[in-house]
């Protein structure tokens, strides 16, 4: 159950309002940035190679707008797994997306529609009180 992918987009029109991939690219390479330099969550990606999880990133959130990407990572269970995620930790997160997204001067209706389609994973990632 939790293992269910995204559905797939229909057409790609919020993977075009993000920019298509490098509009993408820009934005995850400053999110990743954002949440290594983050006081609440950034000791939890000290280990993580930037260029890597952004690569990441992209592809995810590519392919879950419509775009013409694959993503080849870990499903989010198990890319989350034994983490101790807390929902604060996630909120925090979610927070850096929409400031890298403001800092992108990506539209309101924009952000909202990739964290509409970010929510449910929510349910996969928070393992911890
Ligand atoms: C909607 C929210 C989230 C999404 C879409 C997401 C997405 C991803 C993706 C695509 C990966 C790469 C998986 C792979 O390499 O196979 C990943 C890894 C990871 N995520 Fe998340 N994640 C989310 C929330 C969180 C939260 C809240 C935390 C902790 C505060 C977190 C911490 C990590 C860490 C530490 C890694 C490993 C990175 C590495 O390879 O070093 N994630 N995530």
């Amino acid at each position: 159950q939790s293992a269910m992918p995204m559905a797939p987009a229909r057409n790609d029109a919020l993977f075009q309002a993000l920019g298509g991939k490098p509009g993408l690219q820009a934005l995850m390479d400053l999110f990743v940035a954002g949440l290594k330099a983050d006081k609440r969550i950034g000791e939890q990606f000290k280990d993580t190679k930037a260029s890597y999880l952004s690569e990441q990133l992209v592809d995810q959130v590519c392919m879950a707008t419509g775009g013409p990407c694959k993503y080849e990572g870990a499903d989010m269970k198990t890319a989350h797994a034994g983490m101790g995620i807390t929902k604060g930790n996630f909120n925090a997160l979610v927070e850096v997306l929409q400031a890298s997204m403001d800092a992108r001067n990506i539209p309101f209706a924009t952000q909202n529609q990739l964290l509409a389609l970010l929510a449910p994973m929510h349910r996969d990632i928070i393992t911890a009180k």
